[in-house]
């Protein structure tokens, strides 16, 4: 990565000193401010799966917000970059703290709205020039530098998509990074590691509208005047297509997209007119069928063709031994026997289907409960409710003797309580360490902040110690490197085990994990769940293998059709009648 990035700054560097024409500093200029936005795009869009039409709006608002201040008061370009970005970022936080709530196809229908929206605003207010814009925009001064032509520009533009791309990498590669490239995921999954996920979704809407405000502010200097033209829903859509043609989730992606397409446009309407005698007649048409070929040919776009040859390797730097990291902190074990989790009498109504109906059970610390029952009993239900991401129709879910039942699922995890899915969810993309660390997401705090100036090295090195731990506790520590999605269900499952270790928990819930395991794994899994016990955690385990759950818990509760049919130790309820006609009956 690092070899990468050198290559692509020698290339800037390099660029104007060979004898190139005019022409292709504007085209660099150009390419290196749609590249801008896409940057912004890539995160937004392609990695936390947000998507949005309405960039170039916030393009605009950098670009009107300096023009109108440096032609009306002689502000310096300075300050109004300054300006534009504060009034861009505001409007990205109230549209985003509006809009992000929506999902589905309301948020992409909502950025189209604010795009159109602001287009007609900036061509209809007198004092911004109505259609005509504004003119007369000074030069940026550098240092004393006039930066009056597309060359001195260049060295402008390039350095702030340089630096974009450095922070943006840095943040995907940090605590807040993970909780990003979560998002795209699952939601319940990253909310579950603690992740405020709407917060986090503002954030990124808000980072990629200020990229979008500093290309605008560039863009305005660099042409010294604007209209509202390359600021509506066309121009939005372009940067959406760039994205597409880069690459979705690459930030390499943002700059091979808005360079291919960049040139390609133009190239299209030298060689189109040429071949036909007209101009203006065909080079959409192809523009758009060479789109669809690469669609159909590249789905993920030109970067993964060269991603594939290039080969990337997933490997994380691990603090070594001798490096002196402070380790994260633990939580004060609970007393064996202390009471964690108090479920009573909770009820769960999906319409007119009773899920859970009035059950009630305790987990000790040091013990494992086993939940259990046949499909479609409620267990999985129970689950939700008690981490939150059900709210129950009736009843109380106690932690530790405080209410949490109305408590949204991350500040449930903040308390002590981890869980794992019956559909295991991961970010399959990400590595198995990474995926294992986002489990450690609440045990620092390096924000968003910290982690673009890399300033949030140590907690970095720290969570990623904890998460090798964890791996090496359920067995995966040889393949931390790999891609997640490219493990075996069973690895997965347990790779979700590691990461609910890496929350520190007081209370475990396992939704089926030794589904897929071998037979040897299941022991495994079982000494690691026995050896927890006995450090004084308590774990709740839904299981539908029972002799894994015989010889591994020390309570069941049984559940047949949302009710408790009875609860005791495992010997009691391999005896007990109801348990046996309505359920183990069929198993024996
Ligand atoms: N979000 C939902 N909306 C409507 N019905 C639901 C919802 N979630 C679960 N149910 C229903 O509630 C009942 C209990 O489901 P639940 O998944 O909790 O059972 P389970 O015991 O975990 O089953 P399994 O072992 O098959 O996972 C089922 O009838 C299910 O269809």
């Amino acid at each position: 990565m690092k070899r990468a990035i050198l290559a692509a700054v020698a290339a800037i560097i390099i660029f104007p000193l060979l004898p190139v024409p005019e022409f292709w500093f504007t085209q660099a200029n150009y390419i290196g401010l749609y590249a801008l936005v896409v940057l912004g795009l890539v995160v937004l869009t392609g990695i936390a799966g947000l998507t949005s039409f309405g960039q170039a709006a916030f393009v605009g608002l950098g670009a009107y917000a300096t023009a109108y201040l440096t032609s009306h008061y002689d502000v310096s370009p300075w300050l109004t970059l300054f300006a534009g970005l504060i009034i861009t970022g505001g409007s990205a936080l109230l549209i985003g703290a509006i809009t992000l709530r929506m999902s589905g196809h309301y948020l992409p229908l909502a950025t189209i709205a604010w795009s159109i929206a602001l287009f007609y605003l900036f061509g209809s207010i007198s004092w911004l020039g109505k259609y005509d814009g504004i003119s007369g925009l000074p030069a940026i001064n550098l240092f004393g530098w006039t930066l009056g032509n597309s060359r001195s520009m260049y060295w402008l533009i390039w350095l702030c998509v340089c630096l974009s791309a450095w922070a943006l990498l840095n943040l995907l590669d940090s605590r807040p990074g993970r909780a990003i490239r979560a998002l795209k995921h699952s939601i319940q999954m990253a909310e579950s590691m603690g992740v405020n996920t709407a917060r986090t979704k503002i954030i990124i809407f808000v980072i990629a509208a200020l990229l979008a405000s500093v290309s605008g502010w560039l863009f305005a200097h660099l042409q010294r005047a604007i209209n509202p033209t390359p600021f509506g829903l066309s121009a939005s859509l372009e940067y959406v297509i760039m994205l597409v043609v880069g690459g979705m989730s690459s930030i390499w992606g943002a700059l091979l997209g808005s360079g291919a397409v960049k040139i390609l446009q133009d190239q299209l309407q030298v060689i189109m007119p040429a071949l036909f005698g007209r101009a203006g007649s065909f080079e959409g048409l192809v523009f758009g069928l060479l789109l669809i070929l690469l669609l159909r040919f590249a789905p993920e776009g030109l970067w993964s063709w060269i991603a594939k040859l290039w080969n990337r390797p997933l490997r994380k730097q691990l603090p070594s031994a001798q490096q002196v990291i402070t380790p994260l902190t633990h939580r004060t074990v609970s007393q064996a026997g202390e009471t964690l989790l108090q479920v009573d009498d909770v009820r769960k109504r999906f319409g007119g289907l009773v899920a859970v109906d009035k059950v009630s059970f305790k987990v000790a610390a040091g013990e494992i409960v086993g939940l259990i029952g046949p499909n479609g009993a409620g267990k999985s239900t129970t689950f939700n409710l008690v981490t939150g991401l059900l709210r129950a129709s009736e009843g109380q879910v106690r932690f530790k003797g405080q209410r949490i039942d109305g408590l949204p699922s991350r500040e449930i995890a903040k308390l002590g309580v981890a869980r794992t899915f019956q559909h295991v969810k991961l970010v399959p993309e990400m590595s198995v360490l990474e995926n294992v660390a986002l489990g450690a997401h609440l045990r620092t705090s390096a924000g968003v902040f910290s982690a673009t100036l890399r300033l949030d090295r140590r907690d970095e090195a720290a969570m990623l110690k904890e998460a090798a731990h964890a791996l090496q506790r359920v067995g995966l520590q040889d393949l931390m490197h790999l891609e997640a999605g490219s493990l075996a269900l069973g690895q997965q499952r347990l790779l979700e085990i590691a990461r609910a270790l890496c929350c520190d928990p007081a209370l475990l819930l396992l939704d089926e994990p030794a589904a897929g395991l071998r037979a040897f794994e299941k022991q495994a899994l079982a000494e690691l769940l026995s050896s927890l016990r006995a450090e004084g955690m308590g774990i709740l385990i839904v299981e539908h293998d029972m002799e894994f759950v015989m010889r591994l818990t020390d309570h069941i509760v049984v559940m047949v059709f949302g009710q408790k049919i009875a609860e005791g130790k495992p010997a009691e309820i391999q005896q007990h009648p109801a348990v046996l006609e309505a359920y183990l009956g069929g198993v024996e």
